[in-house]
């Protein structure tokens, strides 16, 4: 059993009139990125917050190094975690902030300074929390989760409030502690950020799993609705070669069809057995982020 391995076994939460997460099973690597996907109300926070010890699972584990949190025997030091962007005492400065969970937590002094120095807040040190834009609330966030140098670190949705900055700061920044050989879970519900960031992707909905594996894995499986876009002036002809393969034809204007169902190849064959002449024969590349939508759609409302 590797280290920081995350291994979540059946895990299921009931509350009174909704599965939160239901029978949910994945895996997260060390040294990778993983990208915890799904839309507002898939059961994400639910899902961390039970990894956590936060929440108490109503059936099923989840694993940290092969053991549950509550029983690990360092957890400062195994497990960092920012759930919601930050809070601090609104007075306090960001150094203070860190010393002061330095001090309950036994950790050396120094940890705070590097830390801020880590997440690029050193400048801020000595400002209050109350001057901090989201952005920095954010880094101080990470910055504290980072104060136990634990192996494994679980963001929830931590882009949320980045400008275009602030979210290439935090890719690189995730990116460099996952090649240190951590574990990095991210929850999100944009699958755009997570192409950007993430080495392997859990994707859920309605507490279910609905994809898991590599960046690429993930996106071929989806692509499979690519549709075939071909022109032809033989609308006519070619239109029921396709139907006849079960393909769905749409028609796109001035001979141009949108096939759906059957690959480009398929389409040149069918067309020269039928002998329809073709002007233009290309795949058109699935929008990701729509068959994202598609395929978590209108799970996560009430269940
Ligand atoms: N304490 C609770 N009591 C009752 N229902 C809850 C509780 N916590 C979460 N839920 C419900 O469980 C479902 C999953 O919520 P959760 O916050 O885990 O989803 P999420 O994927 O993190 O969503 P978001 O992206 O909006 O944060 C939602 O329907 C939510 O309303």
């Amino acid at each position: 059993m590797s280290d920081g391995q995350i291994v979540v076994s059946g895990l299921t939460k009931h509350y009174k009139n909704v599965r939160a997460v239901d029978n949910l099973s994945f895996t997260v690597e060390p040294g990778r990125v993983t990208g915890f996907l799904g839309p507002n109300g898939a059961g994400k926070t639910t899902t961390l917050r039970m990894l956590l010890n936060l929440v108490k699972p109503t059936a099923g584990t989840a694993t940290i190094g092969g053991q549950r949190y509550a029983d690990l025997s360092d957890p400062l030091h195994t497990v960092g975690a920012v759930l919601e962007a930050s809070s601090a005492h609104k007075g306090r400065t960001g150094i203070n902030h860190l010393r002061v969970i330095c001090a309950a937590a036994g950790f050396p002094r120094s940890r705070a300074d590097e830390a801020l120095a880590m997440v690029g807040l050193s400048p801020a040190a000595k400002r209050k929390f109350k001057g901090y834009s989201l952005g920095m609330r954010q880094r101080l966030g990470i910055a504290a989760a980072m104060l136990g140098d634990p192996k494994v670190l679980v963001l929830d949705e931590p882009a949320n409030g980045l400008d275009p900055e602030g979210i290439r700061w935090m890719r690189d920044l995730l990116k460099s502690l996952a090649s240190q050989g951590r574990t990095v879970l991210v929850s999100s519900h944009l699958l755009s950020e997570m192409q950007l960031l993430a080495d392997d992707l859990v994707i859920i909905a309605a507490g279910k799993l609905v994809r898991q594996g590599t960046v690429d894995q993930v996106m071929d499986s989806m692509a499979h609705s690519a549709e075939v876009r071909v022109r032809t002036p033989q609308v006519e002809e070619l239109t029921s070669a396709l139907v006849a393969l079960n393909a769905t034809v749409t028609p796109n204007g001035e001979g141009g069809l949108l096939v759906a169902g059957v690959d480009a190849p398929s389409v040149g064959r069918a067309a020269l057995k039928a002998g329809v002449e073709l002007h233009e024969l290309t795949t058109e590349r699935p929008d990701l982020e729509r068959v994202f939508l598609e395929l978590t759609a209108g799970k996560a409302a009430i269940r």
